[in-house]
């Protein structure tokens, strides 16, 4: 096992939570600086950027290395990419994106103060992530990957001038509800093939899939209260064939995870996945779109290690 490197190496996406990311920064600057923690912090200056950053501080130095980002789930997913390589990689993440669902479901800290705690014990612990094969690319999620309507609310999120708003005055997963009820309007649920681990199941009408390796997704939704991150799975939820006061009602359930218990909306688990859209749909990754109608999935088991609160 290599030595602490002591430094706390700072990623922040200045773009972030539609650029408030840069306020949580410098709360946490002054923090470290008023008691002299030892660190450095890069900017990202354009989308990937966190990947390559990641990459470098690694690559020069083989001490357990402690890399934060300042951003939203997007900026930690491009830093996982940039750790893979790196087994002295260690991920941790201070909430200032939109939807930050990497902090509330895999690292567990609510606010600032806690989250510094944390990365100063450097409690961390390895854990399960997915990896996605998609129209010849190929890419990692630690929150989900989804095809349906979520992809189209991530989509329709990341263009919206509301979503800068609704950050401003810090209710920036709003955005997701207003969106979905929009979409709820506009969707139109096609048939999907779903194989989990061999076994295929013909969905019609359906409104999304989503594999999941924690619990949240769109900003606190309660997507799969099953996900275990070290359980060598993943869980996958399907709605489909379901009127749309139904699926309101789904809507409402999942912020506390009680949509399960509503016909027609499944759930499995397993390792190797597959989906097929027999229209067209988008697919998201830890909410960014990575592609279209067609993605395999699997499950890496404790691939990365992160710093989490028990
Ligand atoms: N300097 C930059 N200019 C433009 N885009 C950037 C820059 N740096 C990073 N990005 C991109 O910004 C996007 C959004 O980042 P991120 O997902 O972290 O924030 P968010 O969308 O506000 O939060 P969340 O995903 O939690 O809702 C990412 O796709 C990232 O690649």
């Amino acid at each position: 096992m290599p030595n602490l490197n002591e430094t706390l190496y700072f990623i922040v996406n200045p773009r972030a939570g539609n650029e408030t990311s840069m306020k949580v920064w410098k709360k946490v600057e002054k923090v470290l600086k008023s008691n002299a923690v030892h660190h450095e912090v890069f900017f990202t200056a354009e989308k990937g950027h966190a990947s390559r950053l990641t990459a470098e501080i690694l690559s020069g130095t083989d001490r357990d290395t402690r890399i934060i980002a300042v951003g939203g789930d997007g900026t930690i997913n491009e830093m996982l990419k940039g750790a893979l390589p790196f087994p002295h990689a260690i991920l941790g993440s201070l909430a200032a994106g939109s939807g930050n669902d990497y902090v509330r479901g895999i690292q567990k800290t609510k606010g600032v103060a806690q989250a510094l705690r944390l990365f100063q014990d450097n409690a961390h612990k390895a854990i399960d992530i997915g990896q996605y094969e998609t129209d010849g690319m190929d890419g990692y999620f630690m929150n989900s990957l989804g095809m349906g309507i979520d992809a189209e609310i991530s989509a329709e999120a990341d263009r919206s001038r509301l979503k800068k708003w609704f950050n401003l005055v810090k209710a920036g997963k709003l955005i997701y509800l207003i969106l979905f009820l929009k979409q709820l309007f506009t969707y139109k649920p096609g048939s999907m093939e779903l194989v989990v681990d061999g076994e295929i199941h013909m969905l019609k009408k359906v409104w999304f899939i989503v594999i999941a390796n924690q619990p949240y997704f769109g900003g606190g939704m309660k997507i799969s209260p099953q996900s275990k991150l070290h359980d060598g799975r993943l869980n996958i939820i399907a709605v489909h064939d379901i009127a749309l006061l139904k699926l309101l009602a789904v809507f409402i359930t999942v912020l506390w995870g009680g949509h399960l218990k509503i016909k027609n909306v499944d759930s499995f688990s397993g390792k190797m996945i597959k989906m097929k859209n027999h229209g067209s749909a988008k697919i998201q990754s830890d909410g960014e779109i990575v592609g279209k109608d067609q993605v395999a999935a699997a499950v890496l088991t404790d691939k990365i290690r992160v710093m989490i609160k028990d």
